[in-house]
């Protein structure tokens, strides 16, 4: 794992307008710590930093650069393709595929071209990932049928599947009861040595920044622009 070296590596600048409302976004951040924790207030701007790092949101101007690799650079016009970022994002809501079994959420990175079916050997590695996470018995149900910490594993499984460089979790812990924090804190903790790769991961809960023994970074508001606070 990059541990003495920056891993993330981000000036991000971004201005958005909506219904009379602006809001400015001008963040830096050179993380060496192989585990992050973003916090701030509400509507801050936390996932939106996350956004910018994995190509789902564009800056206006700026940088980001992973493990090395420039990734979006507003002065000469890189922006890598989202999907070849191998930046694994958990959102919020999970967004796994209703129509999709488990089993066919995990495989479905895998796939090639948007109707092809998996192989043999790739269900097999969508089912070793669903074992490692404890949910093999639920591979042929729809994500409907899931509860939502099943569901969170299952879309943990279809990440790590894809061997990403990075982890990016949007408050992964939020909607899950407090009896259930814990143990998908410590399957976090140990996909990350398995697959050994940084974490930045959004919270609003110190309990997270505890348990994933993780350093803080803190954004608020300086004169109208979300900025870094430490
Ligand atoms: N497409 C958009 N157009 C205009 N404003 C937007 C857009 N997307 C986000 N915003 C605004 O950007 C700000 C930051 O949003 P963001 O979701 O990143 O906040 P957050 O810190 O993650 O909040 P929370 O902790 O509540 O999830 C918010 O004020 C939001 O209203």
């Amino acid at each position: 794992m990059p541990d003495t070296a920056s891993w993330c590596d981000i000036d991000v600048r971004k201005h958005l307008q909506s219904a009379g409302r602006s809001f400015a976004l001008d963040v830096q951040l050179q993380a060496r710590h192989p585990r992050m924790v973003l916090m701030g207030p509400s509507g801050i701007g936390k996932t939106l930093v996350l956004q910018s790092i994995a190509g789902l949101m564009r800056p206006d101007a700026g940088h980001v650069q992973l493990c090395g690799e420039r990734l979006f650079d507003g002065a000469t016009g890189l922006n890598v393709p989202s999907r070849q970022r191998r930046v694994g994002f958990l959102f919020q809501n999970y967004a796994l595929l209703p129509h999709l079994t488990a089993l066919g959420n995990v495989g479905f990175g895998l796939r090639r071209g948007a109707w092809g079916f998996l192989s043999r050997v790739q269900k097999d590695e969508a089912m070793y990932w669903l074992e490692r996470f404890r949910v093999a018995d639920l591979a042929r149900q729809r994500p409907y049928v899931l509860s939502g910490g099943q569901q969170q594993r299952v879309a943990l499984a279809r990440l790590a599947i894809l061997r990403p460089r990075v982890l990016l979790l949007d408050e992964p812990f939020s909607a899950l009861d407090p009896d259930l924090r814990q143990g998908m804190r410590e399957e976090v903790a140990s996909l990350l040595q398995e697959l050994d790769i940084p974490l930045l991961m959004v919270s609003h809960d110190e309990e997270d920044r505890v348990a994933l023994q993780a350093q803080v970074v803190r954004l608020g508001q300086v004169q109208g622009r979300t900025v870094r606070m430490d």
